[in-house]
């Protein structure tokens, strides 16, 4: 018999004080993958998220975990969740913490490996209120993986991490996804997306808007970034061979062209004092600034 897939929204649409929040939105998390939700602040991420977990029902459509309701004990013993925003208890030390969450679970993992895993084992003594942001976050995500879960649902999980800390977070999402986990993740820094994720998904106002593997989005941008040092206008920029983005980033003209070099031509003789030309292949955070600028969007 096929396993149901350990979560799926099909068809959802939530409203939030009167406003729909997402419209007839589906999305399948498949076994031992890492997804990556991307999108703008209030795209739907948090409230899609809120939906699986059970902390929301839909108005229309279906939540299942493991093919069952969200609410259902059974289906949420499965999950490890870290959303952005969870408070500590400020007497207890990140041991004891850890070791009342693992005893909820059937088989959670031993505490010692845990905090190794969330690198906390220096920090298993210090009481919660005595934590930075940073160690807050990894003491979050230890109490979302102790219980071996077979979704992990991480809401921003690398935010106010240093980038040591995110690196060694990534290291372990990547291991348990080859463990067979499924694996959720929002995040803002692209370049995490682009490490971790197998499939990113792309979501603008409550919609989906692409659903791919990040090499395929970069690849649909058909090609590189320029940046250069260059009084002339974005607006004037756009209108040079090839160019499907042209925008002011800082100091520097940046623009996203089909083809670099007849958009350097073009460059050169429209600004006779261009500078600091540069050139590089466009990166995932490009796909996603096309996909999001509507007049450009990339075919899907
Ligand atoms: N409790 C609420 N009541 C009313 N509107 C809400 C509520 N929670 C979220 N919203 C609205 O729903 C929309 C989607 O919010 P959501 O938090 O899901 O976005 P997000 O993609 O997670 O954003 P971010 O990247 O900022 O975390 C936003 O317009 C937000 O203002």
């Amino acid at each position: 018999m096929t396993q149901p897939p350990p979560a799926c929204l099909s068809a959802v649409t939530k409203r939030l004080v009167g406003k729909t929040v997402l419209c007839d939105f589906s999305l399948t998390l498949g076994a031992g993958e890492v997804t990556a939700l991307l999108g703008p602040n209030g795209a739907g991420k948090t409230t899609g998220i809120g939906l699986l977990t059970g902390r929301l029902r839909p108005d229309a459509g279906q939540a299942r975990l493991f093919g069952l309701d969200p609410a259902r004990a059974a289906a949420r013993a499965r999950m490890g969740v870290m959303l952005q925003a969870a408070g500590l208890p400020d007497a207890m030390t990140v041991a004891e913490l850890v070791t009342l969450q693992s005893g909820y679970y059937r088989r959670p993992r031993p505490v010692a490996e845990t905090l190794a895993l969330a690198g906390l084992s220096d920090l298993a003594h210090r009481r919660c209120a005595a934590l930075s942001g940073g160690q807050a976050r990894r003491v979050q995500y230890a109490l979302a993986i102790c219980g071996r879960p077979d979704l992990l649902i991480l809401d921003e999980p690398t935010a106010a991490m240093d980038r040591a800390s995110a690196r060694a977070l990534w290291s372990t999402v990547r291991d348990a996804a080859d463990d067979g986990a499924a694996i959720l993740l929002t995040s803002h820094d692209l370049a995490e997306a682009d490490a971790l994720a197998d499939r990113v998904v792309v979501m603008n106002a409550g919609q989906i808007v692409a659903d791919d593997t990040p090499a395929a989005l970069r690849t649909r941008t058909g090609g590189s970034v320029i940046r250069c040092r260059s009084a002339l206008p974005p607006a004037i920029a756009a209108t040079l061979p090839a160019v499907r983005e042209a925008v002011r980033d800082g100091a520097d003209l940046r623009l996203v062209t089909a083809d670099a070099v007849a958009t350097a031509r073009g460059l050169c003789d429209r600004d006779p004092a261009l500078a600091a030309l540069r050139i590089h292949d466009a990166t995932l955070e490009d796909a996603i600034a096309i996909l999001l600028t509507p007049e450009k969007g990339l075919a899907a």
